[in-house]
This record gives structure tokens, C-alpha cells and sequence, in this order.
């Protein structure tokens, strides 16, 4: 018989130790209590350079192209990322600045990394990427470019020293499918959060039509 699993304690944090710090990244011991009241050590990671007053570390755009007599495209960038050690599928992303809000970075990073200007139709709350790992947080902005507005006919990159991106579109009706070849033709990682949005899409444009099958 399974013994009663009462729990008495909110988990907390007690303290945080330094063990290792670089210019981006430090590595921290972070002693919590658990939900049992046991005292234990994590080892986390965290960027150096959170800014104090903002909400997350950074953000990713998920940027959909609207051209007319063309498909909604989702504007993707492929870049050689080293922790990797090989090239990512991702949405385009960015660290947020100094007394910067998600939605400025969200529209300066995609101006930057594709060349395209858009506008903010959505933010999602604080969002963490990797949380048995690192405190890292992003807001996901959601943004509508007009691809017919004369700024967007031919988009120009404005990379800094040391970026190489490659933008990619890919059409929204056949996300997932598009990603799938991507990965088989070449060797790529793509970001967790870009595949979850190609599966729930699928589910959107597929299932409605799917005729409903009784349970057995
Ligand atoms: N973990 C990192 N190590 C580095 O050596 N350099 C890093 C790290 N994280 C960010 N950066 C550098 C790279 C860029 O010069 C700037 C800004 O990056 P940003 O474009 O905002 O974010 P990503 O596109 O997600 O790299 O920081």
C-alpha cells in the first residue's frame, strides 16, 4: 500500500553560492528546502547579465510574414549556436536591453536578425526555458509584418560582429512538415519551443477536419 504523501513544507530557496562566473554565464549552489522540509543542493546556471527591473532575460519572436497572393510564412533563422556545435532552427531572439520592454526588444531584435519591421499582436506572461537547469526567462512576442508595406520588399539584416543568421520562411498550413525536411536534408537542432508550435498548429489546420470517430 502507497504511504500517504503529505507534504508540510513550501519549497524554498535558502541560499545562493558563487561557484564559477564568466562575462555571459555563471554557475551558482543554490541550497533549497524541499516539500518534505528536507534541506538539498541544486546547481544552477544563470546569464550575468539579467537586467534588474526586467521581467525576463530576453525574448523570441514569433513572427508571421502577410503578403498578399502569398501564404502566412513564419520568418525562422538558422545560426551555428556553439554550445551546440551545429547549426538551430529557432524563431528569432534576443536579450533584453537596458529600460527596454519585451515588445521594443521583440521589434528591434527581429529588424536586426531578418531585416523585417513588424508590430506586436501578443505577448505571452514570463516564460522559463530550461528550469531544472537555469533561472533563464523569455517573454514570446507575437508579431504581424506586413510583408506588402514598401520597408518589407527587400529586408536587410543589421548583424552585429559575430552574428551569422540565415532567415528562413516557412508557410504556417505546412509548418511542421516544412521543419521535417528541413531536419532530414541537413544537420540542424531545432528549438523545443519552434516544434511544440509546429505540432499544435498541425492539430489546428488537421484535427477540425478529421470526421470525429465514436469510443469504443
Ligand atoms: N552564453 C553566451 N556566451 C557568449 O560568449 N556570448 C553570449 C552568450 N549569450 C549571449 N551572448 C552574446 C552574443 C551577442 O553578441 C550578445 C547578444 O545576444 P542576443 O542577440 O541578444 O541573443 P542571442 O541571439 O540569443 O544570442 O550576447
Amino acid at each position: 500500500m502507497a504511504s500517504p504523501n503529505i507534504h508540510t513544507t513550501e519549497p524554498h530557496v535558502v541560499k545562493e553560492e558563487l561557484i564559477a562566473s564568466g562575462k555571459w554565464v555563471k554557475l551558482e549552489k543554490t541550497t533549497y528546502v524541499d516539500p518534505s522540509g528536507s534541506t538539498r543542493i541544486w546547481e544552477t546556471t544563470k546569464r550575468t547579465t539579467r537586467i534588474s527591473n526586467s521581467t525576463a532575460d530576453g525574448v523570441g519572436i514569433l513572427a508571421l510574414l502577410k503578403r498578399t497572393l502569398h501564404k502566412d510564412c513564419v520568418v525562422m533563422v538558422k545560426q551555428f549556436r556553439p554550445p551546440m556545435g551545429c547549426n538551430t532552427l529557432e524563431f528569432p531572439a534576443g536579450l533584453i536591453d537596458e529600460n527596454e520592454s519585451p515588445a521594443a526588444a521583440a521589434l528591434r531584435e527581429l529588424k536586426e536578425e531578418t531585416g523585417y519591421k513588424g508590430e506586436v499582436v501578443g505577448i505571452t506572461p514570463v516564460t522559463c526555458l530550461d528550469p531544472g537547469l537555469s533561472n533563464c526567462t523569455t517573454h514570446i512576442v507575437m508579431v504581424h509584418i506586413n510583408g506588402d508595406d514598401i520597408e518589407n520588399i527587400n529586408p536587410t539584416q543589421q548583424l552585429g560582429d559575430g552574428e551569422f543568421v540565415e532567415v528562413i520562411l516557412l508557410p504556417l498550413d505546412e509548418f511542421q512538415q516544412k521543419i521535417d525536411e528541413l531536419l532530414q536534408k541537413e544537420k540542424i537542432v531545432v528549438d523545443c519551443k519552434v516544434y511544440i508550435y509546429a505540432m499544435g498548429m498541425s492539430q489546428a489546420f488537421f484535427k477540425p477536419r478529421e470526421l470525429p470517430v465514436l469510443k469504443q
